[in-house]
Protein backbone atom coordinates (compact mmCIF):
# COMPACT_ATOMS: atom_id res chain seq x y z
CA UNK A 1 0.00 0.00 0.00
CA UNK A 2 1.02 3.77 -0.63
CA UNK A 3 1.29 5.88 3.05
CA UNK A 4 -1.30 8.13 1.04
CA UNK A 5 -3.54 4.44 1.15
CA UNK A 6 -2.81 3.68 4.61
CA UNK A 7 -3.96 7.04 5.80
CA UNK A 8 -7.21 6.48 3.65
CA UNK A 9 -7.86 3.15 4.99
CA UNK A 10 -7.18 4.57 8.79
CA UNK A 11 -9.58 7.22 7.74
CA UNK A 12 -12.47 4.72 7.23
CA UNK A 13 -11.72 2.52 9.91
CA UNK A 14 -11.92 5.45 12.53
CA UNK A 15 -15.12 6.16 10.99
CA UNK A 16 -16.00 2.81 12.09
CA UNK A 17 -14.49 3.31 15.65
CA UNK A 18 -16.13 7.12 16.02
CA UNK A 19 -19.79 5.25 15.26
CA UNK A 20 -19.24 2.54 17.66
CA UNK A 21 -18.29 4.88 20.63
CA UNK A 22 -21.52 6.26 19.59
CA UNK A 23 -23.84 3.70 19.42
CA UNK A 24 -21.83 1.22 21.99
CA UNK A 25 -20.31 -1.06 19.51
CA UNK A 26 -17.56 -3.20 19.31
CA UNK A 27 -13.74 -1.53 20.82
CA UNK A 28 -11.45 -0.56 18.13
CA UNK A 29 -9.40 -3.57 18.15
CA UNK A 30 -12.16 -5.46 17.40
CA UNK A 31 -12.85 -3.09 14.54
CA UNK A 32 -9.18 -2.83 13.42
CA UNK A 33 -8.70 -6.65 13.26
CA UNK A 34 -12.10 -6.98 10.95
CA UNK A 35 -11.14 -4.26 9.08
CA UNK A 36 -7.41 -5.54 8.65
CA UNK A 37 -9.74 -9.28 7.74
CA UNK A 38 -11.49 -7.41 5.10
CA UNK A 39 -8.32 -6.15 3.40
CA UNK A 40 -6.29 -9.11 2.88
CA UNK A 41 -3.96 -6.97 0.86
CA UNK A 42 -2.83 -5.13 3.76
CA UNK A 43 0.77 -6.61 4.56
CA UNK A 44 1.70 -6.73 7.97
CA UNK A 45 3.89 -3.61 7.63
CA UNK A 46 0.96 -1.64 6.14
CA UNK A 47 -1.24 -2.74 9.21
CA UNK A 48 1.25 -1.50 11.94
CA UNK A 49 1.50 1.59 10.11
CA UNK A 50 -2.54 2.14 10.06
CA UNK A 51 -2.72 0.52 13.25
CA UNK A 52 -0.57 3.48 14.58
CA UNK A 53 -1.86 6.43 12.85
CA UNK A 54 -5.49 5.16 14.46
CA UNK A 55 -4.35 5.04 17.70
CA UNK A 56 -2.07 8.12 17.44
CA UNK A 57 -5.89 10.05 16.23
CA UNK A 58 -8.03 8.46 18.73
CA UNK A 59 -5.69 9.57 21.59
CA UNK A 60 -4.91 13.00 20.28
CA UNK A 61 -8.66 14.13 20.53
CA UNK A 62 -10.19 14.05 23.64
CA UNK A 63 -13.95 14.73 21.94
CA UNK A 64 -15.33 11.74 20.06
CA UNK A 65 -14.74 13.44 16.73
CA UNK A 66 -17.52 14.07 14.46
CA UNK A 67 -15.70 11.42 11.65
CA UNK A 68 -12.97 9.38 11.51
CA UNK A 69 -11.10 12.26 8.43
CA UNK A 70 -11.91 14.87 10.92
CA UNK A 71 -9.81 13.12 13.71
CA UNK A 72 -7.27 12.33 10.83
CA UNK A 73 -7.20 16.11 9.98
CA UNK A 74 -6.79 17.03 12.99
CA UNK A 75 -3.39 14.64 13.44
CA UNK A 76 -2.23 15.96 10.38
CA UNK A 77 -2.55 19.80 11.18
CA UNK A 78 0.45 18.81 13.87
CA UNK A 79 2.80 16.61 11.27
CA UNK A 80 3.41 18.20 8.19
CA UNK A 81 4.73 15.22 6.57
CA UNK A 82 0.98 13.70 7.66
CA UNK A 83 -0.80 16.64 6.16
CA UNK A 84 1.21 15.47 2.73
CA UNK A 85 -0.29 12.41 2.05
CA UNK A 86 -3.85 13.84 1.87
CA UNK A 87 -2.55 14.19 -1.80
CA UNK A 88 -6.11 13.08 -3.47
CA UNK A 89 -4.13 10.28 -5.48
CA UNK A 90 -5.99 7.39 -6.49
CA UNK A 91 -6.31 5.54 -3.15
CA UNK A 92 -4.88 8.39 -0.79
CA UNK A 93 -7.11 10.78 0.86
CA UNK A 94 -8.88 14.16 -0.91
CA UNK A 95 -6.83 17.02 -0.12
CA UNK A 96 -7.49 19.06 3.51
CA UNK A 97 -10.24 21.64 2.26
CA UNK A 98 -9.92 25.45 3.66
CA UNK A 99 -12.30 25.45 6.90
CA UNK A 100 -12.72 21.42 6.81
CA UNK A 101 -13.70 20.20 9.67
CA UNK A 102 -10.62 19.34 12.43
CA UNK A 103 -11.23 17.36 15.62
CA UNK A 104 -9.67 19.61 18.44
CA UNK A 105 -6.79 18.21 20.62
CA UNK A 106 -7.60 17.31 24.69
CA UNK A 107 -7.40 14.57 27.03
CA UNK A 108 -10.71 13.79 27.12
CA UNK A 109 -14.36 15.37 27.00
CA UNK A 110 -14.59 18.51 28.96
CA UNK A 111 -17.47 17.03 31.48
CA UNK A 112 -15.04 14.04 32.71
CA UNK A 113 -12.08 16.57 32.25
CA UNK A 114 -13.34 18.60 34.74
CA UNK A 115 -14.36 16.09 37.12
CA UNK A 116 -10.66 14.25 36.99
CA UNK A 117 -9.34 17.42 37.82
CA UNK A 118 -10.49 17.56 41.39
CA UNK A 119 -8.16 14.40 41.98
CA UNK A 120 -5.55 14.92 39.43
CA UNK A 121 -2.68 17.10 38.24
CA UNK A 122 -1.78 18.36 34.61
CA UNK A 123 0.76 15.33 34.70
CA UNK A 124 -1.56 12.73 35.92
CA UNK A 125 -4.34 13.54 33.29
CA UNK A 126 -2.18 13.44 30.16
CA UNK A 127 -0.42 10.38 31.65
CA UNK A 128 -3.79 8.79 31.67
CA UNK A 129 -3.42 8.09 27.20
CA UNK A 130 0.67 7.20 27.66
CA UNK A 131 1.58 4.39 25.44
CA UNK A 132 1.14 1.40 27.89
CA UNK A 133 3.93 -1.31 28.26
CA UNK A 134 2.58 -4.84 28.20
CA UNK A 135 2.94 -6.43 31.86
CA UNK A 136 2.57 -9.96 32.53
CA UNK A 137 2.13 -11.94 36.26
CA UNK A 138 4.41 -14.86 36.30
CA UNK A 139 2.11 -17.38 37.49
CA UNK A 140 3.41 -18.92 41.01
CA UNK A 141 1.33 -21.90 40.17
CA UNK A 142 3.52 -23.14 37.05
CA UNK A 143 6.40 -21.27 37.99
CA UNK A 144 8.91 -18.35 38.76
CA UNK A 145 9.57 -15.13 38.15
CA UNK A 146 13.51 -15.77 37.46
CA UNK A 147 12.79 -18.47 35.42
CA UNK A 148 10.37 -16.41 33.41
CA UNK A 149 13.03 -13.73 32.90
CA UNK A 150 15.22 -16.35 31.28
CA UNK A 151 12.55 -17.18 28.50
CA UNK A 152 11.61 -13.51 28.02
CA UNK A 153 15.16 -11.80 27.10
CA UNK A 154 13.34 -8.59 26.62
CA UNK A 155 11.33 -8.20 29.73
CA UNK A 156 12.34 -6.25 32.99
CA UNK A 157 10.88 -7.01 36.66
CA UNK A 158 8.37 -5.22 37.07
CA UNK A 159 8.87 -2.52 39.90
CA UNK A 160 5.88 -2.95 42.27
CA UNK A 161 4.20 -6.61 41.90
CA UNK A 162 6.75 -9.41 43.02
CA UNK A 163 4.95 -11.73 40.37
CA UNK A 164 5.46 -8.59 37.58
CA UNK A 165 7.35 -8.63 34.34
CA UNK A 166 7.18 -5.59 32.22
CA UNK A 167 7.64 -5.62 28.41
CA UNK A 168 7.95 -2.53 26.41
CA UNK A 169 5.11 -2.16 23.60
CA UNK A 170 7.29 -3.06 21.00
CA UNK A 171 8.67 -6.32 22.42
CA UNK A 172 5.08 -7.79 22.88
CA UNK A 173 3.74 -8.45 19.66
CA UNK A 174 2.82 -12.51 19.84
CA UNK A 175 2.56 -11.86 23.21
CA UNK A 176 -0.61 -14.25 23.23
CA UNK A 177 0.62 -16.98 21.24
CA UNK A 178 3.63 -17.12 23.31
CA UNK A 179 4.56 -20.65 24.51
CA UNK A 180 4.36 -19.45 28.53
CA UNK A 181 1.61 -17.77 27.59
CA UNK A 182 -0.02 -20.36 26.02
CA UNK A 183 1.07 -22.86 29.32
CA UNK A 184 -0.36 -20.75 31.55
CA UNK A 185 3.40 -20.03 32.85
CA UNK A 186 2.23 -15.94 32.75
CA UNK A 187 -1.19 -14.15 31.99
CA UNK A 188 -0.86 -10.58 30.46
CA UNK A 189 -2.02 -8.57 33.34
CA UNK A 190 -1.23 -4.99 34.20
CA UNK A 191 1.02 -4.88 37.14
CA UNK A 192 -1.43 -2.22 39.28
CA UNK A 193 -4.37 -5.03 38.66
CA UNK A 194 -1.94 -7.83 39.75
CA UNK A 195 -1.18 -5.51 43.35
CA UNK A 196 -4.78 -4.44 43.36
CA UNK A 197 -5.85 -8.19 43.38
CA UNK A 198 -3.01 -9.03 46.32
CA UNK A 199 -5.37 -6.84 48.39
CA UNK A 200 -7.53 -9.49 49.17
CA UNK A 201 -5.09 -11.57 51.07
CA UNK A 202 -6.36 -14.80 51.26
CA UNK A 203 -5.16 -17.67 53.20
CA UNK A 204 -5.28 -21.01 53.42
CA UNK A 205 -9.08 -22.82 53.74
CA UNK A 206 -10.89 -19.35 53.31
CA UNK A 207 -13.82 -18.88 51.27
CA UNK A 208 -13.15 -16.05 49.04
CA UNK A 209 -16.06 -14.56 47.43
CA UNK A 210 -15.44 -12.45 43.74
CA UNK A 211 -18.43 -10.65 42.67
CA UNK A 212 -17.30 -8.88 39.63
CA UNK A 213 -15.14 -11.79 38.25
CA UNK A 214 -15.70 -11.20 34.43
CA UNK A 215 -13.31 -14.09 32.91
CA UNK A 216 -11.30 -14.27 35.87
CA UNK A 217 -8.46 -11.99 36.01
CA UNK A 218 -8.43 -10.77 39.97
CA UNK A 219 -9.77 -14.58 40.79
CA UNK A 220 -6.35 -16.23 39.09
CA UNK A 221 -4.08 -14.36 40.30
CA UNK A 222 -5.81 -14.74 43.82
CA UNK A 223 -6.08 -18.34 43.11
CA UNK A 224 -2.29 -18.50 42.01
CA UNK A 225 -0.96 -16.68 45.32
CA UNK A 226 -3.27 -19.27 47.46
CA UNK A 227 -3.79 -22.71 46.09
CA UNK A 228 -5.95 -23.72 49.09
CA UNK A 229 -8.72 -20.55 49.19
CA UNK A 230 -11.98 -21.79 47.48
CA UNK A 231 -12.78 -18.76 45.69
CA UNK A 232 -16.60 -18.29 44.22
CA UNK A 233 -16.35 -16.24 40.58
CA UNK A 234 -19.58 -14.63 40.54
CA UNK A 235 -20.92 -12.58 37.22
CA UNK A 236 -23.55 -11.27 35.75
CA UNK A 237 -22.40 -11.87 32.04
CA UNK A 238 -22.43 -15.50 30.95
CA UNK A 239 -20.13 -15.03 27.75
CA UNK A 240 -17.25 -13.27 30.32
CA UNK A 241 -17.26 -16.11 33.01
CA UNK A 242 -17.39 -18.75 30.89
CA UNK A 243 -14.19 -17.89 29.95
CA UNK A 244 -12.45 -18.59 33.30
CA UNK A 245 -12.97 -22.36 33.37
CA UNK A 246 -10.02 -22.92 30.65
CA UNK A 247 -8.17 -19.86 32.09
CA UNK A 248 -8.29 -21.94 35.34
CA UNK A 249 -7.46 -25.19 33.73
CA UNK A 250 -4.42 -23.64 31.85
CA UNK A 251 -3.29 -22.04 34.86
CA UNK A 252 -3.37 -25.08 36.95
CA UNK A 253 -4.92 -23.41 39.48
CA UNK A 254 -8.05 -25.65 41.20
CA UNK A 255 -10.59 -24.26 43.99
CA UNK A 256 -12.36 -21.84 41.92
CA UNK A 257 -15.74 -22.42 40.91
CA UNK A 258 -18.18 -19.62 38.68
CA UNK A 259 -21.38 -18.65 39.56
CA UNK A 260 -23.56 -16.94 37.25
CA UNK A 261 -25.80 -14.22 38.66
CA UNK A 262 -29.10 -12.42 37.53
CA UNK A 263 -28.86 -8.83 37.43
CA UNK A 264 -31.00 -6.82 39.90
CA UNK A 265 -31.42 -10.44 41.56
CA UNK A 266 -28.07 -11.11 42.29
CA UNK A 267 -28.35 -12.15 46.32
CA UNK A 268 -31.11 -15.06 45.31
CA UNK A 269 -27.74 -16.92 43.72
CA UNK A 270 -25.67 -16.14 46.55
CA UNK A 271 -27.97 -17.11 49.68
CA UNK A 272 -26.06 -20.26 50.71
CA UNK A 273 -22.81 -17.18 51.08
CA UNK A 274 -24.63 -14.80 53.15
CA UNK A 275 -22.56 -13.50 56.30
CA UNK A 276 -19.82 -16.66 55.34
CA UNK A 277 -17.01 -15.18 52.83
CA UNK A 278 -13.73 -14.05 55.13
CA UNK A 279 -13.31 -12.09 52.04
CA UNK A 280 -15.33 -10.66 48.90
CA UNK A 281 -13.60 -8.79 46.02
CA UNK A 282 -16.07 -6.24 44.57
CA UNK A 283 -14.01 -5.10 40.96
CA UNK A 284 -16.62 -2.86 40.44
CA UNK A 285 -18.16 -2.39 36.32
CA UNK A 286 -16.60 1.43 36.17
CA UNK A 287 -16.01 4.21 33.90
CA UNK A 288 -12.19 3.01 33.10
CA UNK A 289 -10.88 6.04 33.34
CA UNK A 290 -7.90 4.61 34.85
CA UNK A 291 -7.30 2.32 31.43
CA UNK A 292 -7.77 4.57 28.86
CA UNK A 293 -4.19 3.85 27.81
CA UNK A 294 -5.48 0.46 26.89
CA UNK A 295 -8.47 1.38 25.58
CA UNK A 296 -7.96 5.04 24.44
CA UNK A 297 -11.58 5.33 22.87
CA UNK A 298 -13.42 4.40 25.66
CA UNK A 299 -13.33 7.85 26.79
CA UNK A 300 -15.41 8.92 23.83
CA UNK A 301 -18.06 6.00 24.92
CA UNK A 302 -18.56 7.98 28.32
CA UNK A 303 -22.16 9.88 29.51
CA UNK A 304 -23.32 11.51 32.51
CA UNK A 305 -26.03 9.41 32.54
CA UNK A 306 -23.44 6.40 31.89
CA UNK A 307 -21.58 7.34 34.52
CA UNK A 308 -24.54 7.82 36.91
CA UNK A 309 -25.69 4.48 36.35
CA UNK A 310 -22.30 3.28 37.14
CA UNK A 311 -22.14 5.14 40.44
CA UNK A 312 -25.30 3.40 41.47
CA UNK A 313 -24.53 0.33 40.53
CA UNK A 314 -21.28 0.32 42.74
CA UNK A 315 -22.52 1.35 45.46
CA UNK A 316 -25.87 -1.69 45.31
CA UNK A 317 -23.04 -4.03 44.59
CA UNK A 318 -20.80 -2.96 47.70
CA UNK A 319 -23.76 -3.07 49.96
CA UNK A 320 -24.35 -6.79 48.30
CA UNK A 321 -20.72 -7.62 48.93
CA UNK A 322 -21.23 -6.58 52.72
CA UNK A 323 -23.90 -8.91 52.87
CA UNK A 324 -21.53 -11.84 52.52
CA UNK A 325 -19.17 -10.96 54.65
CA UNK A 326 -18.35 -12.69 58.14
CA UNK A 327 -17.68 -11.27 61.16
CA UNK A 328 -14.20 -10.10 60.76
CA UNK A 329 -13.61 -10.74 56.97
CA UNK A 330 -12.95 -8.44 54.60
CA UNK A 331 -14.43 -6.54 51.74
CA UNK A 332 -11.52 -5.66 49.30
CA UNK A 333 -13.78 -3.01 46.95
CA UNK A 334 -11.91 -1.75 43.53
CA UNK A 335 -12.25 0.49 40.29
CA UNK A 336 -9.74 1.35 37.86
CA UNK A 337 -10.92 4.42 37.69
CA UNK A 338 -9.48 8.04 39.40
CA UNK A 339 -12.38 9.47 39.57
CA UNK A 340 -13.58 10.24 43.19
CA UNK A 341 -16.95 9.39 42.72
CA UNK A 342 -16.31 5.88 41.67
CA UNK A 343 -13.47 5.60 44.50
CA UNK A 344 -12.94 7.44 47.74
CA UNK A 345 -16.19 8.23 47.73
CA UNK A 346 -18.27 5.00 47.52
CA UNK A 347 -16.30 4.07 50.52
CA UNK A 348 -17.10 7.12 52.64
CA UNK A 349 -20.81 6.28 51.69
CA UNK A 350 -20.25 2.81 52.51
CA UNK A 351 -18.84 3.09 55.63
CA UNK A 352 -21.03 5.97 56.90
CA UNK A 353 -24.01 3.70 56.21
CA UNK A 354 -22.23 1.02 58.30
CA UNK A 355 -21.63 1.73 61.77
CA UNK A 356 -18.70 -0.14 63.26
CA UNK A 357 -17.03 -1.00 59.66
CA UNK A 358 -13.35 0.46 59.30
CA UNK A 359 -10.89 0.38 56.75
CA UNK A 360 -7.15 -0.36 56.65
CA UNK A 361 -4.25 -0.27 54.07
CA UNK A 362 -5.40 -2.40 51.12
CA UNK A 363 -1.43 -2.93 50.01
CA UNK A 364 0.79 -2.00 52.26
CA UNK A 365 1.60 1.29 51.64
CA UNK A 366 2.18 1.20 47.55
CA UNK A 367 0.12 3.79 45.39
CA UNK A 368 -0.97 7.17 47.06
CA UNK A 369 -3.35 7.54 50.10
CA UNK A 370 -7.32 8.24 48.39
CA UNK A 371 -9.79 9.24 51.56
CA UNK A 372 -10.35 5.65 53.15
CA UNK A 373 -8.12 3.77 50.08
CA UNK A 374 -5.65 4.24 47.87
CA UNK A 375 -4.96 4.63 44.64
CA UNK A 376 -2.31 4.16 41.40
CA UNK A 377 -2.21 6.51 38.87
CA UNK A 378 0.32 5.85 35.37
CA UNK A 379 2.09 9.28 36.14
CA UNK A 380 3.43 8.25 39.40
CA UNK A 381 3.31 4.59 39.82
CA UNK A 382 3.69 3.29 36.05
CA UNK A 383 0.84 1.38 36.42
CA UNK A 384 -3.12 1.65 35.14
CA UNK A 385 -5.06 3.89 37.26
CA UNK A 386 -7.22 1.44 40.02
CA UNK A 387 -8.74 2.50 43.35
CA UNK A 388 -8.18 -0.15 46.32
CA UNK A 389 -10.32 0.05 49.39
CA UNK A 390 -10.03 -2.89 52.31
CA UNK A 391 -12.83 -2.86 54.71
CA UNK A 392 -13.52 -4.78 57.82
CA UNK A 393 -16.57 -6.25 59.18
CA UNK A 394 -16.54 -5.91 62.76
C1 LIG B 1 -14.09 -4.49 36.05
S1 LIG B 1 -14.94 -5.82 35.38
C2 LIG B 1 -14.26 -7.19 36.24
C3 LIG B 1 -12.90 -7.59 35.80
C4 LIG B 1 -12.39 -8.85 36.44
N1 LIG B 1 -12.57 -8.88 37.88
C5 LIG B 1 -10.92 -9.07 36.12
O1 LIG B 1 -10.07 -8.90 37.00
O2 LIG B 1 -10.64 -9.43 34.97
C6 LIG B 1 -16.52 -5.69 36.11
C7 LIG B 1 -17.40 -6.89 35.91
O3 LIG B 1 -18.61 -6.65 36.62
C8 LIG B 1 -19.61 -7.39 35.97
N2 LIG B 1 -20.93 -6.93 36.45
C9 LIG B 1 -21.72 -5.95 35.98
N3 LIG B 1 -22.85 -5.87 36.71
C10 LIG B 1 -22.76 -6.82 37.66
C11 LIG B 1 -23.63 -7.25 38.72
N4 LIG B 1 -24.81 -6.67 38.91
N5 LIG B 1 -23.23 -8.27 39.50
C12 LIG B 1 -22.03 -8.87 39.30
N6 LIG B 1 -21.18 -8.52 38.31
C13 LIG B 1 -21.54 -7.51 37.51
C14 LIG B 1 -19.34 -7.11 34.51
O4 LIG B 1 -19.94 -8.08 33.69
C15 LIG B 1 -17.81 -7.17 34.48
O5 LIG B 1 -17.36 -8.44 34.10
Amino acid sequence: MTPAARVQTAIELLDEIVAAARDGGPAADTLIQRGFAARRYAGSGDRRAIRELIYAAIRRAGERPESGRAAMVGLAAEDPALAALFDGSARGPQPIAAGEASAPAGIAPRWIADRLTRSLDADGLAALLDRAPVDLRVNRARTTRERMLAEFSEAEPSPLSPDGLRLQPGAAAGIDRHPRTVDGSVEVQDEGSQIVAGAARAGAGMLVVDLCAGAGGKSLAIAAATPDARIVACDTDRARLQRLPPRAERAGVTGIETRLLDPGRETERLDDLAGQADVVVVDAPCSGTGTWRRNPEARWRLTPARLEALVTLQRRLIRIAAGLVRPGGALVYITCSLLPEEGPDAVADFLAEHPGWRAEDPINGLGEPAGAGRRLQPATHGTDGFFVARLLRP
